[in-house]
């Protein structure tokens, strides 16, 4: 157990489970040993061998950003002032990935108020929009400076401050690398302010540089104390220890997956609880996943809603259960304390879960074909079209089915035939290009279809799980199947300067990722919504249906 942390808890991991702590044990005094957790807070980037030399040598400078992400501290209280001063108090993110979901746990556990836009869907665009735009400063964050999503947030919302008689460049904060096409372009437009972040860093493990705290700490959250709680963990997650929680942590996983659980099931156990980390697991699955998800391995996170959601204390044999939080619900293996230090706590533990897999945990060889396939969908409309015709229509909800789904029958018997596609041991991903304020109801699709298989079933909000779960997907084992749901929108939004819509971009990326997963030999079915809600609920009942 580490040192209390000051506010009273300190970061800790515990392994519940006797067979699984044997296991980790044996990986644990290898880990010691060979003094991992000291050479990787030493930056040492030969870990996990020649051919990640190279990626892991400009990728490490996160084991000391309590340190030297502390300037940052300053000029983000300096600019949320003058931004107060003029009425500006509503905070919209414009990132992907590991550009938003760190500041979305820290605003959410901290109880800030954060527009999070990681989405093409045009009606939850739209309603950020129609928010005050007089009190509204858009962070746009993007490391590469490249991301499509982001950029055509930057382009609607420049537009729509210039509409209202705004000046746009006074109401755009940048966050980027330096030398990116974005930081020459916000030059180029005069924006408030860019920060820069450090290239050293990838965007998975970029919590605490200037990625998570500039959006977080405009919103109001205290950074300051976050970089605190990180240092208070740094010593204890830095020592070649068997009493590491990081390295306990890894070694639970490693020897988890040695055994067949190559699937982690994350929630809190804890929800409810003052200083419970809200949202936590959106951002551990994207670290989890991306860093791990690649050469046919991998863990796969399966993030799921409380501890009595099915796929938890029902896990089974294929997967951990983890408890973030107190260890309760069937877990076998919790860990605990303050957000600052669980961000260090998993980034070490993958890191060192990368090394016992035999794997790279800095690349993400396999997001590239999705985003691939999307450009080319774009420059050939006549192809995107509306996608290819249904080959059947069941309501509200139009059947694309495609190998191992004949399409044939109503919706309750094509839902049949695709998840018999499930291999053993396999896993359902719900994939929803939908709006996930709006079209929350969708989230239910994950416990339905849990409950109903038995099998491990994943939800992600697409485009947003393409820069998450998207690589395990593609990359990790190869036996998942995959649910596609598409909707129609009451209204697009075009992208300035673009030849398409936001809309148009969102289908692009359903089918180009659904091509790519095809190519990988992985069974697609695409459900599309001609009206969302009762789409929704007729697939929910559907679902249902396959009970009895
Ligand atoms: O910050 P960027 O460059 O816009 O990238 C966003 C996300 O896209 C990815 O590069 C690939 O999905 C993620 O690793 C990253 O967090």
């Amino acid at each position: 157990m580490a040192d209390d942390m000051g506010d009273g808890r300190a970061i800790r991991v515990v392994i519940g489970d006797a067979e699984l702590g044997s296991g980790a044990a044996a990986l644990l005094d290898e880990l010691v040993n060979e003094k991992v957790a000291s050479r990787l807070a030493a930056q040492d980037a030969t870990l996990w061998g020649p051919d990640a030399e190279a990626e892991a040598s400009i990728r490490l400078s996160w084991t000391t950003l309590y340190t030297t992400s502390r300037p940052l501290i300053g000029q983000i209280e300096n600019l949320r002032a003058e931004l107060r001063a003029e009425g500006v108090d509503r905070v919209v993110l414009a990132g992907m990935g590991g550009s938003s979901l760190a500041p979305e746990v820290i605003a959410a556990t901290e109880g800030v108020p954060l527009t999070v836009l990681d989405t093409t869907d045009p009606g939850q665009v739209a309603d950020a929009l129609a928010g005050d735009l007089r009190r509204t400063v858009l962070v746009v964050s993007s490391k590469s400076g490249g991301t499509v999503e982001t950029d055509s947030h930057r382009r609607i919302f420049a537009k729509a401050f210039a509409d209202a008689g705004i000046d746009a460049a006074r109401r755009i904060v940048v966050v980027t690398d330096p030398g990116s096409p974005l930081a020459e372009l916000a030059e180029a437009e005069g924006y408030r302010k860019v920060f820069l972040a450090d290239p050293h860093v990838g965007g998975r493990y970029s919590a605490l540089t200037a990625f998570g705290l500039v959006p977080a700490g405009l919103a109001g959250a205290d950074v300051a104390r976050l970089l605190d709680q990180a240092a208070a963990a740094a010593d204890v997650l830095s020592a070649d220890d068997a009493d590491n929680p990081a390295l306990t942590l890894a070694a639970a996983l490693g020897a988890a997956h040695a055994a067949g659980a190559e699937k982690v099931v994350l929630t809190n156990t804890d929800a409810g609880v003052p200083g419970t980390l809200t949202g936590f697991g959106d951002w551990a699955e994207q670290l989890i996943a991306e860093s791990t998800g690649k050469q046919g391995t991998g863990l796969l996170p399966v993030v799921v809603e409380k501890p009595d959601a099915p796929g938890f204390a029902d896990a089974g044999s294929g997967a951990t259960p983890v408890a973030i939080g107190p260890l309760a619900g069937g877990a076998t293996v919790a860990t605990g304390g303050p957000l600052g230090g669980q961000f260090l706590l998993w980034e070490y533990a993958t890191a060192v879960v990368g090394r016992l897999l035999g794997i790279n945990p800095f690349d993400q060889p396999d997001v590239e074909a999705a985003k691939r396939a999307a450009r080319s969908l774009l420059d050939d409309p006549d192809q995107l079209g509306s996608g290819s015709p249904p080959s059947t229509v069941d309501g509200p909800v139009e059947i694309h089915a495609s190998a191992g789904a004949t399409g044939d029958g109503g919706l309750t018997e094509v839902l049949r035939d695709f998840l018999d596609t499930v291999p053993e041991r396999g896993y359902v991903a719900v994939q929803a290009y939908l709006d996930r304020l709006d079209d929350a109801s969708a989230a239910l699709l994950r416990s339905e279809l849990a409950r109903v298989t038995g099998v491990q079933t994943t939800f992600g909000w697409g485009p947003r799980f393409l820069h998450s779960t998207g690589q395990y997907h593609k990359g990790g084992h190869q036996n998942g199947i995959f649910l596609q749901v598409t909707g129609a929108h009451e209204r697009d939004l075009e992208v300035p300067g673009r030849p398409y819509t936001l809309g148009t971009l969102q289908l692009a990326q359903a089918l180009g990722d659904g091509d790519v997963l095809r190519e990988h030999g992985r069974p697609v079915l695409r459900l599309h919504l001609t009206d969302r809600a009762a789409g929704l609920a007729e697939i929910i009942r559907a679902v249902q249906d396959l009970r009895v």
